[in-house]
């Protein structure tokens, strides 16, 4: 279907109604969408309430956060028709919050546009008004402490979870969704019982029908609802900290010369405009923060690739998540392998992967997408073209110094430019991204992290 079409004939998205519906034991927001002249969506998102808990619906702060979440929610069932008007009933937006939730939305679905050549501006691709009060409510009395860790499955979360073992008794883990990794690195790193936290988040199925039917899909900020969905539980379990694993990497765009960022809600741009959003409007007590934000992908690997005893556990492929397997062909899969192909040998990746992708041909496309050979990164969570060409350059000196033949892909790149650009370059484990959140006492816990990596691998 054409999107100017859906645009035409569904000229309309309503935000009906939010509604928490509480039990002694759970937490559920019931939402109510309407695209006009073709459904209404109504998505759930659960949560399981910490024992002894208040009624937490009656807190103003709480209902903000549940409507910001149907905020971010809406974004999967507006994109089917792309409506020209968003109408908001069940919340008040002053003009500083409709410029900012327009400009997540537009940024968020970079990726989005771009594949269905839809050409519109930050100005004009939507007209969004709110016309209901601001969240009322009783102030929350207690102080917040500990920290909340989201957990994705991949290696990322692994090495925040590592960075914070020493705070252990005050620290929760959080997974959105039955994502069988996550559940399971969580349990590996100890956060079992009333310590690993998780949400369920359904999307309404007659989504799920009109995708089948061909309205607009693609590409959402998955990113922008965790930071909402783990503020909101940070806010049940009354967590000061809600420490993400997104790294500097992830401010790269995906096309070469644009904007378009596949990670945009990752990017440090989100984090910094998230805080404020939050700070101002929600809450003062929680702080959204990345802990890798300073690492880059690769200084990163060199931590993980210490973990030995997580090395079966993690799945950072998106593909095979709900399989929980490596798919062994998709982007994000080799550029977790070549990242890691830096610190271990053939047969560590071997056993990790079950795939040997650095000698399969097939490969060859990503290969060069990653590598920058081609203009455009893939559209997956993956990291810098230079870090790419860094972590291969390293590959090569190890496998050339024992004395190990090159695998196929490795022996094709050393044909090419990028070689002899990237040959003596090595990782600068004393690396620091300035931009970033992180809280003095946790930087020091990287800084020591970091130095025991350079230690083991030079
Ligand atoms: C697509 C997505 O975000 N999936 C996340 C979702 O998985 P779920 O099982 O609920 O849905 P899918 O089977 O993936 O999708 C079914 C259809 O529904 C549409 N859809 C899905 C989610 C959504 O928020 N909006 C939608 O419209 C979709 O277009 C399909 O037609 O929740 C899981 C946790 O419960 C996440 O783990 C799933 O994330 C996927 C692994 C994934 O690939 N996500 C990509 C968006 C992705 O690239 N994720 C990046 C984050 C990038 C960002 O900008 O935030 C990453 O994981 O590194
Ligand atoms: N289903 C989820 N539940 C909770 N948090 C999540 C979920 N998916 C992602 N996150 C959060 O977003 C971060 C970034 O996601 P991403 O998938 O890039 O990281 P990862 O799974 O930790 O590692 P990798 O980059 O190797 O896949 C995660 O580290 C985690 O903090």
């Amino acid at each position: 279907m054409e999107w100017k079409d859906l645009k035409g004939k569904y000229p309309v998205f309503c935000y009906h109604d939010f509604a928490i519906i509480e039990s002694d034991t759970e937490l559920q927001v019931h939402f109510d969408f309407e695209i006009e002249g073709l459904s209404h969506f109504n998505p759930e998102f659960t949560l399981k309430k910490p024992e002894g808990s208040v009624n937490a619906g009656n807190l103003r702060v709480v209902r903000e956060m549940a409507f910001s979440l149907g905020m971010i929610e809406l974004i999967s069932y507006w994109k089917l028709t792309c409506s020209h008007q968003v109408i908001v009933e069940c919340g008040f937006l002053d003009q500083k919050q409709i410029a900012w939730w327009k400009h997540l939305y537009y940024c968020g679905l970079g990726e989005f546009f771009y594949r269905n050549h839809i050409d519109l501006t930050e100005e004009n691709f939507m007209d969004l008004t709110a016309i209901g009060e601001r969240a009322i409510g009783e102030e929350d009395p207690r102080t917040y402490h500990g920290n909340l860790i989201p957990v994705g499955g991949g290696k990322d979360s692994f090495v925040s979870l590592e960075l914070l073992k020493g705070m252990k008794a005050d620290n929760d883990a959080f997974v959105i969704g039955r994502v069988p990794s996550a559940i399971h690195s969580a349990e590996a790193a100890g956060y079992t019982g009333v310590h690993l936290i998780q949400a369920e988040r359904s999307l309404d199925p007659r989504m799920l029908e009109f995708n089948k039917q061909g309205y607009l899909n693609g590409h959402t900020p998955f990113s922008a609802l965790a930071a909402f969905a783990s503020c909101l539980t940070a806010v049940i379990y009354g967590r000061k900290y809600v420490c993400l694993s997104n790294e500097a990497s992830a401010n790269e765009s995906t096309i070469h010369g644009s904007k378009v960022n596949h990670q945009y809600s990752k990017t440090f741009e989100f984090e910094q405009n998230f805080t404020r959003y939050l700070s101002r409007y929600v809450t003062d007590q929680v702080h959204y923060f990345s802990l890798l934000r300073p690492l880059s992908e690769l200084q990163i690997t060199s931590i993980f690739a210490t973990l030995k005893q997580y090395h079966s556990v993690f799945r950072s492929c998106n593909v095979g998540q709900k399989e929980e397997k490596w798919c062994g062909h998709c982007a994000k899969c080799l550029f977790v392998c070549i990242m890691l192909s830096a610190f271990l040998k053939d047969e560590d990746l071997l056993n990790i992967f079950h795939a040997d992708m650095l000698n399969d041909e097939t490969m060859q496309d990503l290969f060069e997408q990653l590598t920058g050979i081609l203009d455009d990164k893939p559209f997956e969570c993956v990291g810098t073209r230079e870090e790419v060409n860094v972590a291969i350059a390293m590959s090569i000196r190890h496998h050339e110094a024992s004395g190990t033949p090159l695998p196929k892909l490795y022996e094709y790149y050393k044909g090419t430019s990028y070689y002899e650009s990237f040959r003596n370059r090595t990782l600068d484990y004393q690396m620091w991204n300035r931009e970033n959140q992180v809280p003095a006492e946790y930087a020091e816990l990287i800084h020591e992290k970091l130095n025991e990596a350079q230690r083991i691998w030079n």
